[in-house]
C-alpha cells in the first residue's frame, strides 16, 4: 500500500518554516490505519517484548495497538508535570522547541525488552530522550520504531547502534 497519499503537508506549523507531516487523513481511513499498523507490527513480530513504550501524543496512538498485537504492556513517556506518581525526566531538543519528558519510575523493570515508538523520527532528539529514560530504568531497547522519518533532519544518527524501523521516509 501507498502510504503516502494518506500524510498531509501543512506548511509552516506549529513554526514559520517548518513543513509539519500530518498523520490524521491516514489515521481517518479505515484501510490506512489497519495497513499501517500491521507493517508496523510485521516489522518487530518474531522478537520478544516485554513493554512498548509511546511517545507523548501522538506516539500514543499506535503505541497501544501495538502492544496489543505482540501481547506485551503499553508505557506512556509524558511531557513534564503529567504523570501522577515518582518520574525520571529528561530534557530534549526537537525540530521547533525544547521540553522534559518523564517515565514513571517503575515502568520498566531492569532486563525488560523494549519497543520505542513514535510517530514522528525528525532531528532525533524526542527518540533520543526517550531511550535514555528506558535504559536509566534497566530496560534493553529492542527497535525503535517510527510512521514517518525525515532523513533530512538526520534524526538516526542521534540513534547510533539502534535498530531503527520505519513505515516512510521522506
Ligand atoms: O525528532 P524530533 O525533532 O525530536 O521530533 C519528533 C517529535 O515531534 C513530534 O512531537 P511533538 O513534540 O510535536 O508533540 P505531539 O506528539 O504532542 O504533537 C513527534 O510526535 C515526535 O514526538
Ligand atoms: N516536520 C514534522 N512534522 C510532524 N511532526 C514533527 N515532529 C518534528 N518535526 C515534525
Amino acid at each position: 500500500m501507498d502510504f503516502k497519499p494518506f500524510i498531509r503537508d501543512v506548511n509552516d506549523f506549529p513554526k514559520t518554516g517548518v513543513i509539519f507531516k500530518d498523520i490524521t487523513p491516514l489515521l481517518n481511513d479505515n484501510n490506512a490505519l489497519k495497513a499501517a499498523c500491521q507493517i508496523l507490527f510485521e516489522k518487530v513480530h518474531g522478537q520478544h517484548i516485554d513493554k512498548v513504550v509511546g511517545v507523548d501524543s501522538r506516539g500514543f496512538i499506535f503505541a497501544p495497538l501495538l502492544a496489543s498485537k505482540l501481547n506485551a504492556g503499553f508505557v506512556p513517556v509524558r511531557k513534564k508535570g503529567k504523570l501522577p506518581y515518582e518520574t525520571l525526566s529528561e530534557s530534549y531538543a526537537l525540530e521547533y522547541g525544547t521540553d522534559s519528558l518523564e517515565i514513571h519510575a517503575d515502568a520498566i523493570k531492569k532486563g525488560e525488552k523494549v519497543l520505542v515508538h513514535d510517530d514522528v523520527l525528525a532531528t532525533g532528539g524526542t527518540a533520543e530522550a526517550v531511550c535514555k529514560l528506558v535504559e536509566r530504568l534497566g530496560g534493553e531497547i529492542v527497535q525503535c520504531n517510527f510512521l514517518i522519518q525525515l532523513d533530512f533532519l538526520n534524526g538516526a544518527e542521534k540513534l547510533n547502534g539502534y535498530d531503527i524501523k520505519t513505515l516512510l521516509k521522506y
